[in-house]
């Protein structure tokens, strides 16, 4: 870190620490309360491929230790904030429809309208100055994601923040909230600080916003876990996880019963403070994870703005027959591929029924059901129509994986500014997606060079785009692999 910048992060874990936050165990007295909240078992370090700002481990840290305690007072509730603003308590009155995560992303812009004078302007001061959510996106970055499922999910986020912007303006107004910070521009920002910061509370379902504990990067809950992903949307009733593990309305931290966490910080009543653990043993230096919850790549990008390059629990979902939805009683957000490219339990047993004539349905349903193969013809048929789907999806897209990788090689290019990106030699689709690009953020061809100057924030966003596009398709090839191996096994 630049020293200025240390210097900056110093005072903030300064402000932290009289706030009571401390990565010191409960037992030991901390010797200097008041200079810095870390040291004893963190530290604020940059991971360039991991999240950037994070937290590295100050020591080596045992699985299971308590590593940081933030303290009620010191969370951004809209209790802590709205409630104890007489003027907010009297506005918010009139506008009862409001939810909880609007206005805390109403509480937000307020206190960074007050500026230097809001208590929590050293922790403002520390927020990205933009986000990479789903709702950011613009129409060429969504058009980018390709799959049909994926731009109807970020239309569908970008209409929700605009609705929900238009619905705060009157109560903004009302806070005489800055004029700036009153736009749609602002309130994208806003949301996205809510969406990808937020941490569980069982008294808001807004969530708070946690200094010091907003600063773990995620890593995704370990292969071991995966299981339950498939469990839970399928409605399983050996479900281990709570609900809300698997609803995907952005829990930052949630909670499996006592047998399996899938995450490792909480609220704690009788301490009075969200504590955080150490999820595995670390070595001193080493980025400490936390697990949001378990999420798809589509979802991390809706509600965090990044993806993983290899999320076990990310899934394809792929437009299947109508009669389909209908032979089975799954629910639809059962009926994917998983990462690994195998069809979900819930799908193959879809397709293993639906390939069975009607009236022998009921006699073999109860195999299907129970995830059995109901004949080898059956199993070849299921296997055949699987490959065959995700090969006609494949194909149907304006660009191969191939030319998406070459793609991102253009981008990476444009991102340190290279002079010779050899754009004539491009696959003609690759130059059109190019063109296009530059055309929406108005930068001739002659400028591409300075294209990341000038559309940081876009050209990152359309990075994302195509890598998501990618991983969804690297995701179908897979299937297709996986259904010719149990194809050629049958075959003998
Ligand atoms: C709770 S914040 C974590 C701290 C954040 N890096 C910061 O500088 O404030 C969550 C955000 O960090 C980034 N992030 C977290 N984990 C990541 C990961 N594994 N890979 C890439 N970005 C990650 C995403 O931008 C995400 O929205």
């Amino acid at each position: 870190m630049e020293n200025e910048e240390e210097n900056e992060v110093y005072n903030f874990l300064g402000w932290a620490a009289k706030l009571g936050i401390t990565d010191s165990p409960l037992d030991l007295k901390d010797p200097s309360p008041h200079s810095c909240c870390l040291a004893h078992s963190l530290c604020v370090s940059h991971f360039p491929n991991a999240g950037g700002r994070g937290l590295a481990a100050a020591r080596d840290v045992r699985k299971g230790e308590l590593i940081l305690r933030v303290p009620k007072q010191a969370l951004f509730t809209t209790q802590s904030v709205v409630l104890q603003n007489h003027n907010f308590s009297v506005a918010l009155q009139k506008y009862h429809s409001l939810s909880s995560a609007q206005i805390l992303t109403i509480a937000l812009l307020n206190e960074i309208s007050k500026g230097k004078s809001s208590f929590w302007f050293p922790y403002l001061k520390h927020l990205p100055q933009s986000y990479d959510i789903l709702a950011s996106f613009s129409q060429f970055e969504t058009q980018a994601l390709q799959v049909d499922d994926a731009i109807w999910a970020a239309e569908k986020a970008i209409c929700k923040a605009k609705s929900e912007w238009k619905e705060a303006i009157l109560l903004m107004n009302d806070l005489k909230i800055k004029n700036k910070l009153q736009s749609l521009r602002a309130w994208l920002w806003a949301s996205g600080t809510i969406s990808s910061r937020t941490l569980h509370i069982p008294w808001d379902e807004a969530g708070c916003l946690c200094p010091v504990g907003d600063l773990f990067n995620y890593a995704a809950p370990g292969e071991e876990l995966g299981e339950c992903d498939d469990f839970c949307t399928q409605g399983n009733a050996s479900c281990m996880c709570t609900t809300s593990c698997c609803v995907t309305d952005k829990p930052f931290v949630e909670h499996c019963d006592d047998s399996v966490r899938l995450t490792d910080g909480g609220y704690e009543k009788d301490i009075g403070a969200y504590c955080f653990y150490a999820r595995k043993s670390y070595r001193k230096g080493e980025q400490v994870l936390l697990s949001y919850g378990t999420y798809t790549n589509l979802e991390l990008l809706e509600h965090y703005g990044f993806i993983l390059n290899r999320n076990p629990n990310d899934k394809a979902f792929i437009p299947l027959e109508p009669e389909m939805y209908s032979c089975c009683s799954w629910p639809q957000n059962s009926l994917f591929i998983h990462q690994n490219g195998k069809p979900s339990f819930s799908l193959l047993s879809t397709i293993r029924l639906w390939a069975t004539p009607p009236n022998q349905r009921k006699s073999v349903g109860h195999l299907a059901l129970s995830g059995s193969q109901i004949s080898k013809e059956n199993e070849l048929f299921a296997m055949e129509w699987i490959a065959k789907k995700c090969h006609v999806i494949l194909k149907n897209f304006g660009t191969s994986i191939k030319e998406d990788n070459l793609l991102l090689a253009t981008i990476d290019n444009m991102c340190i500014s290279k002079s010779t990106i050899e754009f004539e030699k491009m696959p003609s689709t690759i130059k059109c997606e190019i063109q296009g690009f530059l055309n929406v953020v108005d930068v001739s061809m002659e400028k591409m060079v300075d294209v990341y100057r000038q559309s940081k924030y876009s050209v990152d966003r359309w990075k994302l785009a195509v890598e998501w596009r990618v991983g969804y398709k690297k995701i179908l090839v897979d299937c297709i692999s996986h259904c010719i191996g149990r194809i050629d096994d049958m075959n003998g």
